[in-house]
């Protein structure tokens, strides 16, 4: 069934607001006139990204400052925030390396913060959004990303916790249709953002050969069509056409409300596997050659 999620009017909670893909949501949200309350763990950084989007177009958003970590400090930023029609649970970190090089410790964090961080926060704002007086069509979006469609070198504990951000995604969704709550995952290639300028510094060659392979986007394109994906109430929101045929090739059993897209769904699996399968054997035939096994 199609659905019409309105973003005017409406209160806009998003996490990881302050800086990067969230912060440009913020904007175009604002732009559309929705009520946005950012949520990060930077007090500085919340009250920069407040002073530019009062500066562009005159509001004042909430800031709330919490670790996703910390269910209580996150209850507690929701309960004073209010009621939210849109949660966008945008946070997360990636700091790409080989698992065998790699702490424990950082595997640990990118589980913590992109995965049970984000149960956190759907914890805390769930009771509001069930109960709240605005009936309306509300929305829950996740922020993935391809590598949450693809396993991808350096990337083991970064894609455990976008993969999981799906299974969580496609159970919620039957757990809140009836509450007229529609969810939302959202999968980026690489964007600019302050996060990817770190993550370049680190990250392998190979993962930087992978991942370059793809689109790199503007954190305000993302936004747009993020925005826009939560405001048709798509299940899964992908960038370009390498991200339409990455989501055909990996739609699985994503729910799909329209029918024009599960038409191609179905007609275009083969290829999009062919297309994949050929991906990957370039992957291999790279990793062979710089292993020079
Ligand atoms: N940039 C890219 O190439 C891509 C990014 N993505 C995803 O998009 C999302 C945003 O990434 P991006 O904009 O690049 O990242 P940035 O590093 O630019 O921003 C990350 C945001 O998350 C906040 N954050 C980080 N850790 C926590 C925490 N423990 N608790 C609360 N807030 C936290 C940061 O604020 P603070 O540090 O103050 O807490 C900041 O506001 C991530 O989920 C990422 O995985 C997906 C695909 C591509
Ligand atoms: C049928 C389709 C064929 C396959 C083509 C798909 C190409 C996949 C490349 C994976 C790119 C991973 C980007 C990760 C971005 C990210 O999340 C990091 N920057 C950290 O945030």
């Amino acid at each position: 069934q199609p659905v019409s999620i309105p973003i005017k009017g409406r209160h806009v909670f998003i996490t990881g607001g302050s800086s990067g893909i969230g912060l440009a949501l913020a904007h175009k949200a604002i732009s559309e006139g929705a009520r946005v309350s950012l949520l990060a763990r930077s007090l500085s950084k919340l009250e920069e990204a407040k002073k530019s989007l009062h500066l562009a177009y005159g509001v004042d958003v909430g800031i709330f400052a919490a670790d996703v970590r910390d269910y209580d400090a996150v209850k507690r930023a929701i309960v004073e925030a209010g009621p939210i029609d849109v949660l966008v649970v945008n946070q997360g970190i990636f700091v790409p390396q080989e698992l065998e090089k790699q702490d424990m410790d950082e595997v640990k964090l990118m589980i913590d913060v992109n995965l049970v961080g984000s149960f956190n926060v759907i914890k805390a704002a769930l009771p509001l959004m069930k109960g709240r007086k605005d009936s309306r069509p509300a929305s829950i979006a996740l922020m993935s990303s391809q590598a949450g469609q693809v396993g991808i070198y350096g990337y083991s504990a970064y894609s455990a916790s976008k993969f999981g951000l799906r299974g969580l995604a496609e159970a919620l969704q039957q757990e809140l249709i009836s509450d007229d709550i529609h969810i939302s995952v959202i999968y980026p290639p690489d964007t600019e953002t302050p996060g990817l300028e770190e993550e370049r510094k680190i990250r392998p060659k190979m993962t930087e050969m992978i991942a370059g392979s793809g689109s790199v986007l503007k954190a305000e394109e993302v936004a747009k069509k993020t925005l826009d994906g939560i405001k048709s109430g798509s299940f899964s929101i992908s960038f370009r056409m390498e991200g339409k045929m990455l989501a055909i090739a990996t739609a699985g059993a994503s729910p799909q409300r329209s029918f024009l897209i599960a038409f191609f769904e179905v007609v275009l699996a083969g290829i999009s596997r062919i297309v994949t399968l050929l991906f990957l054997s370039n992957v291999y035939r790279s990793i062979r050659k710089s292993h020079a096994i």
